[in-house]
């Protein structure tokens, strides 16, 4: 379970967060949404112990953050949006490399598993360099579940990667999830949003306008004489452009 408290991050005077507070409970996905520059990874690297919050608390399956760094790092896996790979390393080097940093010892039989999970491993042996742009962001989501972590967090995972592999990935989290991991999850792809998350986050401007289940969202639009026809329907009438930048739902 993740409780993030009134948490503000600010870069000079600039605010990316502004007293953001929700609970995330275990074995969900959800979703962290908005348009770039809304703060997604910002949030997402504080979590990850990346960089520090300007203000408030954030509690990791009871523990809190900013006193419990170490115990923190040893339960996520973080996918950042920038791969960090050797790339003239193997498939196989990299996992093996990535695995020396994990506290129990992780078998290369193991290693091989969780590239079956991204379908590499016909390219085990193979250089990094010499891996497509899709198949490296592949390998960057099975270098986060070396470690087996209880939360992952995974910034615009699947860019690039084509459908017939995203869509196995998405079941492998939704697996993981039902298995009782934690999993916060950004993305700009709606078919994602709805096959994968249970529940959503909506940043803007660093505020997070909306936090719930699309059921959720849904009862609200009605509660305000909308009645989307869809999900996407849902979807496109929340992140509605009103004008003046504000998110369709919170305008009405
Ligand atoms: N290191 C930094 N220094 C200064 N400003 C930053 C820094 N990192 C992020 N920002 C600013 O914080 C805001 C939020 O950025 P962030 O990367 O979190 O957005 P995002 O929602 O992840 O966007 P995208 O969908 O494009 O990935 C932006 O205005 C960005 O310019």
């Amino acid at each position: 379970m993740i409780t993030i408290e009134n948490v503000s991050k600010s870069y000079g005077n600039k605010k990316s967060l502004q007293d953001v507070s929700l609970t995330i409970e275990t074995g969900e996905i959800y979703g962290l949404l908005g348009a770039n520059g809304a703060g997604k990874s910002t949030l997402l690297s504080i979590l990850a112990t990346i960089s520090r919050a300007s203000s408030g608390t954030i509690t990791m399956n009871g523990l809190e953050l900013s006193k419990n760094m170490k115990h923190v790092r040893e339960m996520i896996g973080y996918v950042p949006q920038d791969i960090a790979l050797w790339e003239q390393e193997t498939v196989k080097e990299n996992l093996v490399l990535w695995s020396k940093f994990a506290r129990d010892k992780v078998t290369e039989k193991q290693l091989y598993d969780l590239c079956g999970m991204v379908q590499l491993q016909e390219k085990w042996h193979e250089k990094v360099s010499s891996l497509s742009g899709g198949m490296k962001r592949k390998l960057n989501i099975a270098v986060a579940l070396i470690h087996n972590p209880d939360i992952l967090l995974m910034d615009e995972p699947t860019v690039g990667i084509d459908i017939q592999s995203k869509f196995e990935i998405n079941q492998s989290i939704r697996d993981l999830a039902s298995r009782g991991k934690t999993v916060v999850y950004t993305t700009h792809d709606m078919s994602e949003i709805l096959f994968l998350c249970d529940k959503i986050g909506i940043l803007q401007e660093g505020n997070l306008q909306f936090s719930g289940t699309l059921e959720d969202a849904r009862n609200s639009a009605i509660a305000q004489g909308v009645s989307p026809q869809s999900d996407e329907e849902l979807l496109y009438y929340l992140f509605g452009n009103q004008g003046d930048g504000s998110c369709g739902l919170l305008k009405k």
